[in-house]
């Protein structure tokens, strides 16, 4: 199959999609591999290192997607993409559609078959697609939140461990899963007192275990959220409901209960935001404040490690893009129950519910189109 991986264009996205040992590995088994000429530099990949794995280096970018079946990306369809894109295509990549129905519209009006990383499932429950770059932003999370509670970022100047004699910040973080897991440990390492908000008593019961009391479980109820903002130093937005757009569980009002100069981190901002207040920023601005509460809302955090990124993201998707790669999009889904939800449009029609629901839209059952 001819696969093609794009040089990413969003603002300060230097991860790539495919490493060159991804590369190598799909050369082996007789792939045709395109990558765009210095793709991977941002993520310390060099175009030798992929002509070493057997790949080939396109300098046009418009011969590149022309002439792929397969294209594999890390983020959302820009707008510039979105118009490069075919029913020749099967496009593999983050999509996060329930927060953006102009890119909805966009992959239905292209006809091209379009997968999400984010709804592919697993055995356990769980997101594998998902997992990789959640452990990265839930680790992000802290730092990213402490640096804006510093004064000259516009936060209330408080260190997260205080210091003997001056007691630790408060972070509680909403949503105790991949990413709030991640964010609460990294909290903990660094001295802070930590809480998690989940709706699942079986994730805080696992969390229970897991930190023995260390970091406290709270169910989260409007109760709690109260609490958790007028008690808090930062707040790290985690929840997901799988492919839909994210509940506002911090209202504008609860802003004003808030510390001044506390600091709110919404990492679920790729799917709208937890927080009423939230809107998407970029690694150029990352944060604004509104009523004195300093938001950081960067829809692509992982981008900013693209290195370990990199690596974490292709250690993960390699068995589904050689999948892909080696039976085409129909058979690949079709013989797999948890990589089918991955699929969100295909010719024109989307094919995952919380998507279809999201804009008041048709969906087509994906089993259908796979048989
Ligand atoms: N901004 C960025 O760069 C990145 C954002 N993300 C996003 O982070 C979000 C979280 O992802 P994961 O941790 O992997 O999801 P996950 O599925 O592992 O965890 C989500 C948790 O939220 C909980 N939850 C749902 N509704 C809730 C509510 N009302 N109150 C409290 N908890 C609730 C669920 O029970 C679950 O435990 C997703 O939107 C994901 O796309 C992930 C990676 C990078
Ligand atoms: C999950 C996601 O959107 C990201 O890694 O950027
Ligand atoms: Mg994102």
């Amino acid at each position: 199959m001819r696969v093609a991986v794009p040089k990413e264009i969003k603002n300060h996205e230097y991860r790539v999609a495919l490493t060159p040992t991804g590369a190598r590995e799909l050369a082996a088994r007789g792939h045709d591999v395109s990558v765009q000429a210095s793709a991977g530099e941002g993520a310390g990949f060099s175009d030798a290192d992929y002509e070493a794995a057997g790949a080939r280096i396109e300098a046009d970018v418009e011969a590149l997607w022309q002439g792929a079946e397969l294209v594999l990306k890390v983020k959302e369809p820009q707008p510039g993409e979105v118009a490069r894109l075919t029913p020749q295509h099967t496009l593999f990549t983050y999509l996060h559609l329930a927060a953006e129905e102009t890119l909805t519209r966009g992959l239905m009006k292209s006809g091209a078959t379009c997968i999400a990383y984010e709804t592919l499932t697993d055995a356990r429950g769980g997101l594998p697609l998902l997992a990789p770059m959640s452990t990265v932003a839930g680790r992000m999370a802290v730092q990213a939140g402490a640096h804006s509670l510093e004064k000259a970022q516009g936060g209330a100047g408080v260190l997260l461990p205080g210091v003997p004699g001056v007691a630790p910040a408060n972070v509680t973080v909403i949503g105790g899963g991949v990413v709030g897991e991640n964010a609460a440990r990294m909290a903990l390492g660094l001295g802070a007192d930590v809480t998690i908000l989940d709706k699942s008593l079986e994730r805080l019961e696992v969390l229970d275990d897991r930190y023995q009391g260390r970091i406290k479980t709270v169910y989260s109820t409007a109760d709690a959220l109260d609490s958790a903002a007028r008690e808090s130093d930062m707040v790290i937005g985690a929840v997901l409901i799988p492919g839909a757009a994210a509940p506002k569980l911090i209202t504008r009002e609860m802003l004003g209960h808030m510390k001044p100069g506390s600091v709110l981190v919404d990492v679920a901002i790729d799917q709208g935001g937890c927080f009423e207040t939230s809107k998407p920023t970029t690694h150029a601005e990352p944060t604004y404040i509104v009523d004195g509460i300093v938001h950081y809302c960067v829809a692509n955090m992982p981008g900013a490690v693209a290195r370990t990124s990199t690596q974490g993201l292709t250690n993960a998707t390699l068995p589904f893009v050689l999948a892909l790669a080696d039976k085409g999009w129909k058979q690949a889904l079709s013989d797999d129950a948890h990589f089918l939800p991955g699929l969100n449009v295909h010719a024109g029609q989307v094919t995952y519910q919380a998507v279809a629901d999201a804009f008041g839209l048709d969906s087509v059952d994906p089993a259908s189109v796979v048989r």
